[in-house]
């Protein structure tokens, strides 16, 4: 794979920074029919929610209730934050807590860029990231934006949650709550908002004229849940496996739509009947793309000492539970000893013998 430097983004690394160059995936046309759109309103969006997180683990939202005008204030108040001098955006947000070191079990809260999390991975783009749980220093019109913004989010993703739960099969009104609850509340729900410039170095092309450049590497989100919203700049890709291959899918950007990740945890309390599906962001997947992309992440996750097994409500009789039971604390944790792109649920998964074999 290729390599290109890039020295445009404001740096709070003291290196150069080499992201690797990517193919492109598959053609937007096709990609396009293999994501799962859920019209929130409709009376079949239960049913239609678990599908979409049974096969892809991933889906668009419409009728989500979200007012727009929300998205647009918050878009351009970060815009206007992501144009500020470095050392203002470093300022401005710092922290009074240390970062956290390599191996930490908690995120770096407020401005970073080009560097995610603290073990090696890069990828060219500038954040927020915040945490509900605790203030955060940002200036006043932006830090209102967001609040107005993720109330009216943190409401959508506990709707969502009600959703997958009775598209499950969990279907009383008090037992549908049961996602819903273990992330209302939980202190562990995370905002996090994405800038990615356009590329500043003239870019190699490939034989189909097509290349882009890292801007977040693939990963599983660790959380239950998801819940994305961009600009109309494209580079967001999922995933797929198909019959005997998986294929990278672009995404196509809809500002008017929320796009729902099936997080680590919600794939272990279904054991193992959502999935969690890898995403990346490509920057600059079109040819002479001059666009910045904004995106604007809410991460719902449950209380460190919640212990994260498969429903009961759930499972059939004999069913065996594909993972060993932890707790979100220790996920964490775990979590954020790994490099992006690791696959975080192995060493949780046990080994399930065929019955002939565990009887021996
Ligand atoms: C490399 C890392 C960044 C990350 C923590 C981790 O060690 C592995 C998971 C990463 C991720 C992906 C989803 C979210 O963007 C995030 C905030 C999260 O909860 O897990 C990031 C973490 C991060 O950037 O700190
Ligand atoms: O910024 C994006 O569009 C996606 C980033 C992402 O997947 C993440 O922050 O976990
Ligand atoms: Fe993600």
């Amino acid at each position: 794979m290729a390599a290109i430097t890039m020295t445009a983004l404001p740096s709070s690394v003291d290196h150069q920074v080499v992201i690797p160059l990517l193919k492109c995936p598959i053609a937007a046309a096709a990609a396009a029919a293999m994501i799962p759109t859920v019209d929130l309103s409709s009376p079949g969006a239960a049913r239609a929610v678990a599908e979409a997180c049974r096969g892809v683990g991933f889906f668009r939202a419409t009728n989500h209730g979200v007012p727009s005008s929300l998205a647009a204030t918050l878009e351009a108040d970060a815009m206007a934050f992501f144009a500020l001098p470095d050392k203002d955006k470093q300022s401005t947000t710092t922290t009074t807590t240390p970062a956290p070191g390599p191996g930490s079990a908690r995120p770096s809260l407020g401005y970073g860029s080009r560097r995610i999390g603290s073990n090696g991975d890069v990828g060219w783009l500038e954040y927020l990231i915040l945490s509900l749980g605790s203030n955060s220093v940002l200036p006043a019109s932006l830090r209102l934006a967001l609040h107005e913004y993720t109330r009216a989010v943190r409401e959508l993703s506990g709707r969502v949650l009600e959703l997958m739960a009775e598209g499950l099969g969990i279907v009383g009104e008090t037992e549908r709550g049961v996602l819903r609850r273990m992330v209302a509340g939980s202190e562990e729900e995370l905002v996090r908002v994405n800038h990615y410039p356009p590329p500043t170095t003239e870019r190699d092309e490939d034989d189909d004229g097509c290349v882009g450049i890292t801007g977040f590497g693939e990963h599983t989100d660790p959380q239950l849940i998801s819940l994305l919203r961009s600009n109309r700049t494209a580079g967001y890709q999922i995933l797929l496996q198909e019959a005997d291959e998986a294929r990278w899918v672009n995404v196509a950007p809809d500002p008017d739509s929320f796009f729902v990740n099936v997080g680590d945890t919600l794939q272990v309390l279904t054991n193992g009947r959502f999935r969690s599906v890898k995403h990346r962001v490509l920057v600059a997947p079109e040819r002479g793309g001059k666009a910045s992309r904004l995106s604007v992440i809410y991460f719902g996750g449950p209380a460190p000492a919640q212990r994260i097994a498969p429903l009961p409500e759930l499972m059939r009789e004999g069913e065996r539970s594909l993972y060993r039971d932890f707790t979100w604390g220790e996920y964490k944790a775990a979590a954020y000893k790994t490099r992006l792109g690791d696959h975080r649920l192995g060493p949780f998964q046990v080994q399930l013998l065929p019955p002939a074999a565990a009887k021996a």
